[in-house]
């Protein structure tokens, strides 16, 4: 589903160079769901901002789909964002004066697919999130959560291969928070949405199968959180974990 590979990162202003990420490997499968947890500077928004294809890598690959994403030029990159990424963000990013129904369309409107089917897709999607009586008013006469509702149902509504979503608790109050993370579980659980949450919220990571420990650009650790039960997997870095994969073991 998601692999990345060798992926190194140096930012370079004039002279000056900053290294961000550092030989990340990780492989995320179909139905996972997992964290990027670290704190802040560590390299999340960066490394984010790679596997969306936002930005290419100094050296390493990126693979969504079996796909090579850092050889795409800046036309394919769109195009496969629209069709194979979902994006949650922090602030929602919906259209003001648009309705719910239609940000959550939005998307099937630059895929040309006709308006019976979109509303059709939209309000089941609505009703999902739990919005099904809200789907005609503006964003601005919802809440935050419900907001982040509308945006959770618009980055589905393209039938993504993968989710990534950008600290989407961030703007709420613990109780919503908790019932955004609680929703984004029961899709990943009931629909086998692949996500991957990007979060410095220890909280939060806790919760998802996975998670992915970044500090300083490298990948730490590698560990389950509370939605799988078993055993604990052992810690190991980036490397090792990428080796064993290699190896099949
Ligand atoms: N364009 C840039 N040029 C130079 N350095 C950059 C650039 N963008 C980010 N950095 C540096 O890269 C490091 C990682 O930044 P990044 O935004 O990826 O971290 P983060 O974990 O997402 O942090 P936060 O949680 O605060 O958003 C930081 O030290 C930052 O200063």
């Amino acid at each position: 589903m998601l692999e990345v590979r060798q992926l190194s990162h140096t930012f370079q202003n004039g002279t000056e160079q900053t290294p961000v990420l550092k030989e990340i490997n990780f492989r995320v499968d179909k139905g996972e769901m997992i964290s990027l947890l670290g704190s802040s500077g560590s390299g999340k928004s960066t490394l984010l901002n790679l596997m969306a294809g936002l930005m290419k890598p100094t050296e390493g690959s990126i693979l969504i789909s079996g796909q090579p994403i850092e050889k795409m030029n800046e036309n394919q990159l769109a195009e496969f964002r629209r069709t194979h990424i979902g994006f949650i963000f922090q602030s929602y990013e919906l259209i003001p004066h648009f309705t719910v129904r239609e940000n959550v369309e939005l998307p099937l409107v630059f895929h040309g697919v006709k308006p019976s089917v979109r509303k059709e897709k939209s309000m089941k999607l609505l009703s999902q999130v739990g919005l099904a009586d809200k789907t005609e008013l503006f964003p601005s006469q919802l809440s935050g959560g419900q907001q982040q509702r509308v945006s959770i149902a618009r980055s589905l509504i393209t039938e993504p291969a993968i989710v990534f979503a950008d600290e989407p608790t961030g703007n709420l109050d613990s109780k919503t928070e908790q019932e955004i993370i609680d929703l984004l579980i029961d899709l990943n659980a009931n629909s086998g949405i692949t996500f991957v949450i990007v979060t410095h919220e220890q909280e939060v990571a806790m919760q998802t199968g996975r998670i992915i420990h970044l500090k300083d650009g490298e990948l730490t650790e590698d560990t389950r959180g509370r939605a799988i039960t078993g055993p604990a997997i052992p810690a190991v870095s980036g490397n090792e974990a990428f080796m064993n994969e290699e190896q099949g073991t």
